[in-house]
């Protein structure tokens, strides 16, 4: 079992509410990853520029604050009890050159319109948050890729190295990650005004809605659409106070894979005394990291933020039990959230289990479903890609696992864009392979485009409104 350190007591502690930070230089513990076996790392200690890189991160103010990240637990701790849901939506992989106003605003409002759908669905909260500022780092099947007869090292996210198959590129540059800090400052400092400052004004969401309603191939939506409408026009009637209505929590999550960049950007809480990863307000496991008595286990163990990890197929219900006493010792609801991802093949099979033995232990975590990962194909035209109705399928599955459970499906977690793009088969406009060629964007993983996945939404509202 993991013990939470005990709160410094050499340490300042300002009045409840103060957001000062500390760094994290001599923490007890949280240097322990440093000696366990660590996956999926860039081999770049030995580079001229990784001190100055970790130095530099390790000193500039943290992205996000401790008392944010305290105000998330306590948003997911509603998700846990079934009292909210939760969306998680972004990029595969952020990249530099898509650090734009149009592109950032286009994701948020995709996130924004599918929230408001979501809401009418669960009539409950829906908490937002984006893959978004600090999505950077990816983990990758192989070390090497191959183009023709050249092998060179994996592009393991911008934060490691660059896309370009070339040599050059290739080489992971620690001042990269100074430059994702950079880029995930700006993208946060948009996302904070855009959030705050009337862009998420309800009314606004809605009227955008309707844009997405006037094509028919979604007139199937239009029963629930109509009632979101009507909805939102008789609280307008009533004098609903849509001040308030003009603002929303949003918060970033990220995979909290590179250990170099998370342990620069983690800081003291000046509150508390205790460490937390401030890169970010929600980070992840993936499933390529999750071993027990791996670094990444370690490391998130040791922080205070909510923290997810994510679950394949080969996942065993000792595996899940042991992660809770790992991540959760204190059964802390919102701390810990279980991201499925299973496969449309593969959930209706392999989850009863997990939910089951998770439910029966007492533990209270979040069950979200990733239903992008475990549909991933290769179109005939060589294109990474993933067809909408195995992952609307995989959804559905979720769902019905946690009926037949009696557990609570808390949240969504999807590779979207707020772009036009065509990476994923389907949907109402039918995307097919020949459209890659042309608006096929993504680095790694493929996504869905704007329209799929207010689709999705809609989908999954219904789904939602038979839970209730
Ligand atoms: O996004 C997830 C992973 O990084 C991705 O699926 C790995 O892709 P690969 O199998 O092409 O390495
Ligand atoms: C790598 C990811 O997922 P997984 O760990 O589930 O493969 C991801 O979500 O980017």
């Amino acid at each position: 079992m993991t013990t939470t350190p005990e709160p410094r007591t050499d340490v300042q502690l300002t009045a409840p509410g103060e957001i000062l930070h500390t760094g994290a230089a001599d923490y007890p513990g949280l240097d322990e990853w440093r000696s366990l076996p660590l996956k999926q790392q860039p081999d770049w200690r030995g580079h001229p520029d990784f001190d100055s890189a970790y130095e530099q991160l390790s000193s500039n103010p943290p992205l996000v604050f401790a008392g944010e990240v305290d105000k998330l637990k306590r948003r997911l701790a509603q998700v846990a009890n079934g009292e909210a849901f939760l969306l998680q939506g972004g990029d595969c992989a952020e990249t530099f050159d898509g650090v734009t106003a149009d592109k950032i605003s286009a994701r948020v409002k995709t996130i924004l319109q599918m929230a408001v759908v979501l809401t009418y669905g669960a009539s409950l909260p829906v908490v937002k948050m984006g893959r978004m500022a600090g999505q950077y780092a990816k983990p990758r099947s192989s070390d090497m890729e191959t183009r023709g007869d050249v092998t060179l090292p994996a592009f393991r996210g911008e934060i490691v190295n660059g896309y370009d198959f070339t040599e050059e590129s290739r080489i992971p540059d620690p001042k990269r990650m100074v430059e994702a800090y950079n880029k995930s400052a700006s993208t946060l400092n948009l996302i904070r005004a855009f959030t705050e400052g009337g862009f998420a004004d309800l009314r606004a969401v809605q009227q955008w809605n309707k844009g997405f309603m006037e094509n028919p191939a979604h007139a199937k939506y239009e029963q629930i659409a109509g009632e979101i409408d009507r909805a939102v026009r008789f609280m307008e009637a009533c004098g609903a106070d849509f001040e308030g209505l003009k603002r929303t929590e949003f918060y970033s999550a990220h995979e909290a894979l590179l250990l170099d960049y998370e342990r620069a950007l983690t800081r003291i809480d000046s509150r508390t005394g205790q460490p937390y990863v401030t890169s970010g307000h929600f980070v992840w496991i993936g499933e390529r990291t999750r071993e027990l008595d791996g670094a990444h286990m370690d490391y998130l163990s040791r922080v205070q933020n909510p923290v997810g990890v994510k679950l394949g197929p080969s996942t065993t219900v000792e595996t899940v039990l042991e992660i809770i006493e790992k991540l959760d010792p204190q059964r802390e609801p919102g701390r810990l959230t279980f991201i499925s991802r299973m496969g449309a093949a593969n959930i209706r099979e392999k989850l009863p289990a997990l939910v089951e033995a998770v439910r029966d232990s007492g533990a209270k975590v979040v069950w979200v479903t990733d239903p992008m990962h475990g549909n991933t194909i290769t179109a005939k035209n060589g294109y990474k890609t993933r067809r909408f109705d195995d992952v609307m399928d995989e959804v559905r599955g979720f769902f019905e696992v946690h009926r037949a459970a009696g557990t609570y499906p808390g949240g969504l977690h999807v590779e979207m864009t707020g772009d036009d793009v065509a990476e994923c088969l389907g949907g109402s406009d039918e995307i097919d392979e020949t459209a890659f060629d042309e608006r096929y964007e993504t680095l790694v993983d493929p996504r869905l485009n704007h329209k799929q996945s207010l689709e999705m939404a809609f989908l999954v509202a219904e789904a939602l409104k038979k839970v209730k």
